[in-house]
């Protein structure tokens, strides 16, 4: 152990899998949820440019397995994004922080945007359409402004995005994260995800370990913690409600690996 701080997690060396240890001890008592950017890959200079390690998609196949299809991805990316990035697989997933779902039986709560939302994300493109470096990122029923290539812009987004939020109205929220600001359903979010597949087959009856890095898993870290689960904050030492903190994705990519291989 490195350090402890319980107000970012008892801080873990790179090694340390103890709070993994209930996957392999207890497999039928636990579900998995993992946050996908800066938790299972590393984050990448552009959304489009993310790399999956080689083997990471038989490493999640073979946990699924192993915790009796208990494992779900909680993730801020649209479902269609999060398949094709972690193809063949096609897990049990909540989409644009909650918002959209899939569940173990492949049904899924769909986001289809109003046309005033489709006419506002139009909008943000062209009014960032000189601004290089910044990304407007359409993800259906969500939209993202990344400015991680253009730091100085991120007064002006978020004056752009403030406004863009006013006009989209209560049923939206802005979510903040690493160089991102984004518009967003606001009816669900991770922690809600996480307690609807607790409600359902082959989620219900097991506790929850939740993974992620970023803002927006504190509602999943909040939810497990309530729920006498676990929770895990990735990266850097930051506030956080999660239990314990691993230094980074490789860090967690390669307990993971270990737990699967058992
Ligand atoms: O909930 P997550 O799975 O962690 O998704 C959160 C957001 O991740 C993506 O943006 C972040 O990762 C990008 C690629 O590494 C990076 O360039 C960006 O700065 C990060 O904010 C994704 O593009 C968003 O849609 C997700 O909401």
């Amino acid at each position: 152990m490195e350090q402890t701080d319980t107000s970012r997690g008892e801080v873990l060396a790179a090694s340390d899998e103890q709070p993994l240890a209930p996957l392999l001890a207890e497999p039928d008592q636990w579900a998995l949820f993992l946050d996908i950017d800066g938790t299972l890959v590393d984050l990448a200079e552009t959304p489009d440019s993310v790399v999956v390690e080689p083997g990471l998609t038989d490493t999640l196949q073979a946990l699924s397995h192993r915790l009796g299809g208990a494992l779900a991805l909680v993730t801020g990316r649209a479902l269609p994004y999060a398949d094709q990035l972690l193809q063949p697989l096609a897990l049990p997933i909540a989409g644009l922080h909650g918002a959209e779902r899939r569940r173990a039986d492949g049904s899924v709560d769909a986001v289809t945007p109003e046309p005033s939302f489709v006419t506002l994300k139009r909008s943000l493109e062209r009014v960032t359409s000189d601004w290089d470096g910044v990304i407007i990122e359409d993800k259906g029923g969500a939209v993202a402004a990344h400015f991680r290539q253009a730091p100085e812009r991120q007064a002006s987004l978020e004056a752009v995005m403030a406004a863009a939020l006013s006009e989209a109205g209560p049923d939206y929220s802005l979510q903040r994260g690493k160089m991102v600001l984004e518009i967003r359903p606001a009816r669900a979010n991770k922690g809600s995800a996480v307690e609807a597949f607790l409600s359902e087959a082959p989620f219900s009856g097991r506790k929850p370990i939740a993974i992620g890095d970023d803002l927006t898993d504190e509602a999943m870290f909040r939810f497990a913690n309530e729920a006498g689960g676990l929770s895990i904050h990735i990266g850097e030492a930051a506030d956080t409600a999660a239990q314990f903190t691993l230094p980074s994705p490789d860090a967690l990519r390669q307990a993971l690996r270990r737990i699967a291989t058992e």
